[in-house]
């Protein structure tokens, strides 16, 4: 068979890493880029067997997701790809025009491709597939906490349904027990049940161009195609003259020094920072002080100066531990403009940590680890140990390397930072 590239278009940051990580299981060497890479940004592809451009397009405008993901194909196409996979979220998160939908009807005109799969279940994770309906963890979707989603609720758990609104093409439902595709639909949600539904879901779409759906299908079909298998990165070991430059600093962190940043509100992400500051310092944001956020950010990283000049424990920054300490800033600030003073407090704290010599950085949240990436500039990363099911270590491309744990809000058992430190680069 052909040694085939692939190339992913994903639609949040931490969605993309969770797909590279399914993809680095089944022995490919993968690159995420955040964003559309630009020229001059140098982000050597050459040896990678699958590429996947993260955006942050889940939440904004249909037309602006549909214009961002073709620039991302374009990019894929230029670098070599001649497969392509469309991620969003295992819980099928999209605002009620879109964007899963006219994502992937751009996506398949621009390919001229006619009938579309959508696989978003991940077994491993709890979501599921039935009878075109979506459970997660057992509970249908509309009963699960993605009812209460601050941006995306939802409210629906039939993903026919859902799909329809948001397409002019018709769609309907498969499941790969009966074999049968429904007659007059081309936009199919597919059952899976297990991870064997999975692979009859990817064998059945080996001849597809184009497939769309969460991580877990992508590791079966770039085995059903036949994507080019390069082995393994070692993409953990950080290089000597980092190393030098992380000793070299004044202000007190050592090359031990590893410091989780949680911004998520999920439930899985409060369980792990309570289970976390049970053994080790933590500080709380108080994102309702009318300080301003770079003042915030100043007394947090001398909060960590003071705890390196002690011990070089591994820190913990938190916001919202608890769901009062949200509801007070949303009340001080109103929804939004609490988002965003939290998320640049978070952008001012990893660039100071940066600054201060830190390499290791462990992030819960999907916006959280937009804003620490894009607050540190990196433009790629190599994707290296899994840590827990969708989260691996991730390691910035270029020098100084940094090495990440970009952590989706939902995803790890409440030992997951410990799981994180004990397997970190
Ligand atoms: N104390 C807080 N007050 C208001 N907003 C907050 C607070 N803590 C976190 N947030 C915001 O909540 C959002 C959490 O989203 P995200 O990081 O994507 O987590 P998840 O992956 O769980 O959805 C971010 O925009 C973050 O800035
Ligand atoms: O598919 C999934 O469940 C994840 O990869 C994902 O996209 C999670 O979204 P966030 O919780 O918003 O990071």
């Amino acid at each position: 068979m052909m040694s085939r590239r692939l190339g992913c278009i994903a639609d949040d940051y931490t969605g993309a890493t969770d797909l590279c990580s399914m993809l680095v299981r089944a022995g490919r060497r993968v690159i995420q880029c955040f964003g559309v890479p630009d020229p001059d940004q140098r982000i050597d592809l050459q040896d990678a067997d699958a590429v996947v451009v993260a955006l942050k397009s889940r939440s904004i405008a249909a037309d602006k997701a549909v214009k961002q993901s073709l620039d991302a194909l374009h990019f894929l196409q230029s670098w070599g790809a001649d497969r392509f996979f469309y991620k969003y979220c295992s819980t099928f998160d999209s605002t009620n025009q879109g964007n899963i939908g006219p994502v992937a009807d751009a996506l398949a005109a621009e390919l001229g491709v006619e009938q579309l799969f959508f696989c978003p279940a991940f077994p491993e994770n709890g979501r599921t597939v039935h009878c075109g309906h979506l459970f997660v963890n057992g509970v249908l979707l509309s009963e699960s906490g993605m009812r209460d989603h601050p941006l995306n609720p939802m409210t629906d758990s039939n993903l026919v349904r859902v799909l329809q609104a948001q397409t002019a093409c018709p769609a309907g439902w498969l499941s790969t027990h009966a074999r049968r595709e429904p007659a007059s639909a081309s936009r199919i949600v597919v059952d899976a049940i297990t991870d064997d539904d999975l692979q009859s879901a990817a064998s059945l779409a080996s001849e597809h161009l184009l497939l769309t759906g969460g991580s877990a299908i992508a590791r079966y079909w770039a085995e059903a195609i036949g994507i080019r298998r390069s082995g393994r990165w070692d993409a953990g070991a950080m290089n000597a003259s980092d190393r030098v430059a992380f000793n070299g600093t004044d202000r007190g962190a050592t090359s031990d020094n590893c410091v989780v940043l949680a911004g998520s509100c999920s439930d899985a992400t409060r369980i792990q920072v309570a289970e976390f500051e049970k053994t080790h310092p933590a500080w709380h944001l108080n994102v309702a002080d009318q300080a301003s956020p770079d003042l915030i950010a100043e007394e947090t990283l001398r909060w960590c100066e003071e705890q390196w000049s002690q011990s070089n424990q591994p820190l913990l920054i938190s916001s919202a531990a608890n769901p009062e300490v949200v509801a007070a800033a949303r009340a001080r600030w109103g929804e939004w403009e609490a988002a965003s003073r939290t998320e640049s407090i978070f952008a001012s704290v990893a660039s100071g940590l940066a600054e201060r010599g830190i390499r290791r950085l462990i992030v819960a949240g999907g916006e959280t680890s937009g804003t620490v990436v894009g607050a540190l500039k990196i433009p790629a990363v190599r994707i290296g140990y899994e840590i827990a099911p969708g989260v691996p270590w991730v390691t910035s491309t270029g020098s100084p390397s940094i090495s990440l744990a970009l952590k989706s809000g939902n995803f790890g058992g409440p030992r997951f930072f410990f799981d994180a430190l004990e397997t970190s680069p």
